[in-house]
């Protein structure tokens, strides 16, 4: 008997029977993902790199917070030449200059005493005795306070990835910590009879090609996968004992294998054992129709999500980015993944009905080019791609026409 719950009251958004379209199952996956974001905390800087700003950003202090001067030289005051009274470096706080003809030397960040009216640059003057002779140049050679910010001024919205410029931006403007949305943590099921997890394919046995990606794919995009995992035989009781498992230590359990209704594809009956309810079951799109997001209740009343990759290997990368992407940007607080436009450097060869994506590279007059050996079972072409074309029902597929891409990791290599 399961001890995970079925989520009969939380259907947020309303699940679909049967294939969605591609965009229908994206928006679905986002939403579902919005519905369970993950909850807010605040952590310190150090911790906050590449996770989602749950508040507004404001600024804690004017930037600049004094006037500052931004040249090595002297500060001076009136017509030179002027008598050196003294030195000011970064950090200090400068007694006033009151007197015309007079000058104190200055470092790079130092305070500008009150009264300069100049600062000439250390390559501009020459020091004479006590007194230094040059002409400062006609821009003023400091920032004013609150150039760039006013203290409370709105830097960034809610939303945003902390990037590492967010960061220095943070500190800069007087924050210790931040108010994040965390990476949900995610767990990999590897299943099948006939994989290999070393060595060269052998004795109608293949290599396991998704237990060594999928947690690379998972932290890509923003999640925070547990130890690599181990293939698991095809069998029910092995699914929902390792679904359980899995459940009470991720909020995403990404199932490979056994996604379609094959006498080995236990991956619905094991889903429908623990009370899953299917968001997506099954999407318009190649390849990866057979993909699968379903939602359930952790032991703890988390709602938690199951993703099922089809075993074909780039079917699998088709589920990622179709489901998982906009899921985990829904969990982490972020919009629906979007694609940029380009056109194609050569046509597209016919294909079938729903959406097609197609790993695609950029070639130097940034066209796109679609790339050979791209079938479901192969990762070759992907391995070289810099995004998936993405090609709905009815897309233009000629020289110049322009499509959605999706850019995939290593774009702009
Ligand atoms: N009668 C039908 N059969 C199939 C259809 C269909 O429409 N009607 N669709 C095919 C498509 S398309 C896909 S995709 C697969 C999905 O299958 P499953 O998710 O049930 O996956 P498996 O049957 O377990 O494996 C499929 C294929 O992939 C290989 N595989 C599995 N796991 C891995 C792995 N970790 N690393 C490398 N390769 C893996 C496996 O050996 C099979 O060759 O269903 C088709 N069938
Ligand atoms: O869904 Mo399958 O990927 O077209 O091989």
């Amino acid at each position: 008997m399961s001890h995970l719950s079925s989520l009969a009251t939380a259907a947020d958004p309303r699940p679909v029977a049967g294939p969605s379209s591609w965009d229908q199952a994206r928006q679905l996956a986002h939403a579902a993902g919005q519905a369970a974001a993950m909850p807010v905390t605040r952590l310190p800087l150090a911790r906050c790199a590449g996770l989602t700003l749950a508040a507004p950003l404001a600024a804690q202090g004017n930037l600049p917070a004094f006037r500052t001067c931004c040249m090595d030289g002297w500060a001076v005051r009136g017509p030179g030449p002027w008598r050196v009274v003294g030195q000011v470096l970064a950090g200090a706080s400068p007694a006033a200059l009151t007197v015309d003809g007079t000058a104190v030397q200055v470092a790079t960040g130092a305070p500008v005493p009150t009264g300069a009216t100049a600062i000439l640059r250390a390559e501009d003057g020459v020091l004479v005795d006590d007194r230094v002779h040059g002409a400062p140049r006609t821009r003023p050679e400091w920032r004013e306070i609150g150039e760039e910010t006013r203290v409370g001024e709105l830097l960034l919205p809610a939303g945003v990835e902390v990037t590492p410029a967010v960061l220095g931006l943070a500190a800069a403007s007087g924050h210790d910590d931040l108010p994040v949305r965390p990476a949900p943590s995610a767990a990999v099921l590897v299943f099948g009879d006939e994989l290999l997890a070393a060595g060269p394919p052998a004795g109608g046995r293949i290599r396991d090609a998704l237990g060594p990606s999928v947690p690379a794919w998972l932290r890509w995009l923003g999640a925070r996968p547990d130890q690599p995992p181990q293939p698991l035989p095809d069998t029910f009781d092995g699914h929902v004992a390792a679904l359980e498992g899995a459940l009470t230590r991720a909020d995403l359990v990404c199932a490979t294998g056994g996604t379609m209704r094959g006498p080995a594809d236990q991956l619905r009956p094991a889903l429908l054992e623990l009370g899953a309810e299917l968001v997506v079951d099954c999407v318009a799109v190649r390849p990866g129709h057979p993909m699968l997001l379903a939602r359930l209740l952790g032991p703890a009343g988390m709602v938690r999500f199951v993703a099922g990759l089809p075993g074909n290997p780039q079917a699998a990368v088709a589920a990622l980015v179709t489901l998982v992407a906009p899921l985990l940007a829904g969990l982490r607080g972020r919009p629906l993944p979007a694609a940029r436009r380009a056109a194609l450097g050569a046509p597209v060869p016919g294909r079938l009905g729903g959406t097609a994506l197609l790993p695609v590279r950029y070639d130097e007059d940034g066209l796109v080019r679609p790339l050979p050996h791209t079938g479901p079972a192969m990762l070759r072409g992907l391995a070289e791609a810099d995004g998936y074309a993405v090609l709905r029902p009815g897309a233009g597929t000629d020289i110049g026409d322009t499509v959605p891409v999706l850019p995939l990791p290593g774009d702009g290599r």
